[in-house]
């Protein structure tokens, strides 16, 4: 992608989209800056494994990037933005990946009508696997979509959503990876308890996991299909699905979506305080 790209926040959203971002080459190591605000550690970190540049100049920062991604955490949002609002102009674009920050919060801290877009991503940028929704601010021309969509599309699937939807969005996949993560804990924890060694356990787990969203992404067979096809009537699978369904498995999934987005959406409330 051509110019260059600074990066707000040098956390672990950051380190796993920049990975992604360099491991297919959209972006050089050279044209990439990352700021944060006081650990010189993860700063070094970050120029020694990426080879990217680092500053705590923001002026430096905005002075000579376009596109910023902003990865700070939502409670620091509002003080990062009063920093940058004298750099920024209308010509950046500025892609925000804080849960629970709506694009207007942003707008009305930069002022001056700036293209703002918002983006919700998960971890597994790292390996190029997301799953990202963005959603254009009040002043967001197509071209700054498109850049976001070419950015997250280098990391992963990106859905273009109205804004309204990136709290349920945040709920999903941005907090997924780590309810599937609590699944594999506890599958590996099933399986060493029902006899197995924890290391064969856990590769099974993993590769179960990997292989099932393989198949619902591949074969076109909806995952309802795909369960019917496994549970064989009076067999294994059935007696351990009518356990999950016994102890709330489905209820407890969706009631762990609702409270994430409206935990999401909370946020929001708190932040513009
Ligand atoms: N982790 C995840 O799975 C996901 C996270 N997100 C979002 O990504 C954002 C970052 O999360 P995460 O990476 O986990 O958080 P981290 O705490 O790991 O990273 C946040 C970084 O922001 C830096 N920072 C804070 N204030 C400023 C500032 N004013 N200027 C420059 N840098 C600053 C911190 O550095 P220092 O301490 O030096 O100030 C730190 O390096 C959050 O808003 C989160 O909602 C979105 C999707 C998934
Ligand atoms: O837990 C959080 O708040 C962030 C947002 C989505 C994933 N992690």
């Amino acid at each position: 992608m051509e110019g260059r790209l600074g990066i707000i926040g040098a956390g672990s959203m950051a380190e796993a989209l920049l990975k992604g971002m360099l491991s297919c080459k959209l972006f050089s190591s050279g044209d990439v800056f990352v700021i944060n605000r006081k650990n010189d550690e993860r700063l070094n970190f970050f120029r020694e494994n990426y080879s990217v540049n680092t500053t705590r100049d923001y002026k430096e920062l905005l002075n000579g990037c376009r596109t910023i991604i902003i990865a700070v955490k939502p409670k620091d949002m509002g003080e990062l933005l009063s920093h940058i609002r004298e750099y920024v102009t209308r010509n950046h674009i500025i892609i925000s990946v804080a849960a629970g920050i709506d694009t207007g919060f942003i707008e009305n801290r930069l002022g001056k009508g700036v293209q703002v877009v918002r983006a919700m991503p998960n971890t597994s940028c790292q390996v190029k696997e997301s799953a990202t929704a963005i959603a254009r601010g009040r002043y967001t021309g197509d071209e700054a979509i498109k850049v976001a969509e070419e950015i997250f599309s280098s990391v992963g699937k990106v859905v273009i959503v109205e804004e309204q939807a990136l709290d349920a969005v945040t709920g999903l996949s941005g907090s997924g990876p780590a309810y599937v993560y609590l699944m594999l804990e506890a599958l590996t924890e099933a399986g060493i308890k029902a006899g197995l060694v924890r290391e064969i356990s856990e590769q099974l787990a993993i590769q179960t996991v990997f292989g099932a969203a393989k198949m619902a992404l591949e074969s076109g067979e909806a995952p309802v299909h795909l369960r019917r096809k496994v549970t064989s009537p009076g067999g294994t699978t059935m007696a351990g699905i009518n356990t999950l369904q016994q102890m709330g498995f489905t209820a407890s999934i969706m009631e762990a979506v609702r409270n994430a987005a409206e935990r999401s959406r909370q946020m929001m409330m708190e932040n513009s305080r």
